[in-house]
């Protein structure tokens, strides 16, 4: 039996495990068994926690159902450092992800924020297939054209529209994630800006599908739309508003680095036989 944690961030849900006593056998098969959300247990992506190597207090391997794996994770991130302040009885951690080393924080009203890095905007580290104006991708699909690609470890695509609620992301957001610009996939993020200056998003996440947050996506919006010049994010967080609640963003001006902050959840602890 192998003990397991569920946790989500804004009903981004996580099953996690503790590998830095013993590593955890996790051939594809296996992580597309667990991932099932009606023989096994279901999550949005699984994360491992493995000894560090860069002197962070621990890694963080990031899996989608799909089998694949992510360079980064927001909303996970938060959930693990959660747990690691805890056991070390601290307010702040630091997460080494493929992404690099994030450190962490927990708040007085017991949020928790993560230090994302600086974006990737260049077209090779988003990665795009070729050299295009990533503020401006040519891609048109119906009602989506004109996005932004923003790396933040993962790669995003950002579409601004009238309307998030109306788009049809369960059909198109896979054809997005599949654009040949795209060579390793993408996440895709639909977004409209509210009369309350609160950006509404919706999310489909590559390897897994539509979620109800994303923290990697919510911190590409931000960007996506400062530099367009929809929102001034640098100053104070802007909120952007998920399915699963709200997260608050960050664009600091003085290191280039983007700050999330939100709620975590723990929901249950449990054993698995897969
Ligand atoms: N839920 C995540 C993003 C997880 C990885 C993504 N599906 C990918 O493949 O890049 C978040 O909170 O950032």
């Amino acid at each position: 039996m192998l003990a397991f944690r569920k946790m989500h961030g804004l009903g981004n849900d996580f099953v996690v495990l503790d590998a830095r006593a013993k590593p955890v056998d996790l051939p594809e098969s296996r992580i597309r068994a667990i991932g099932d959300r009606h023989r096994g247990i279901g999550f949005d992506q699984l994360l491992v926690i493995e000894p560090p190597t860069d002197g962070s207090t621990a890694f963080m391997r990031i899996y989608n159902p799909d089998g694949s794996e992510a360079q980064a994770c927001g909303n996970g991130t938060r959930c693990v450092a959660h747990l690691l302040m805890d056991e070390a009885g601290s307010d702040e951690v630091a997460v080494q992800t493929r992404r690099g080393r994030l450190p962490s924080y927990r708040n007085s009203d017991g949020t928790v924020s993560v230090d994302m890095g600086a974006p990737m905007l260049d077209w090779q580290d988003i990665p795009l297939a070729r050299d295009v104006d990533h503020l401006h991708l040519p891609i048109e699909l119906e009602v989506l054209h004109d996005p932004v690609a923003v790396g933040m470890g993962n790669p995003h695509c950002v579409f601004f529209v009238p309307d998030a609620e109306a788009v049809d992301l369960s059909r198109l957001g896979p054809q997005i994630e599949h654009h040949p610009m795209f060579p390793e996939r993408t996440n895709v993020e639909v977004a409209s800006l509210g009369p309350d200056g609160v950006l509404r998003l919706r999310v489909w996440e590559r390897g897994a599908g539509i979620t109800l947050a994303c923290g990697s996506g919510t911190c590409a919006t931000a960007v996506a739309a400062h530099l367009r010049g929809h929102v001034d994010a640098s100053e104070q967080p802007i909120r952007i508003r998920v399915d699963g609640g709200e997260l608050a963003i960050q664009w600091r001006q003085d290191d280039g680095h983007v700050i999330m902050t939100g709620p975590i959840a723990t929901s249950f602890l449990g054993e698995m036989a897969l």
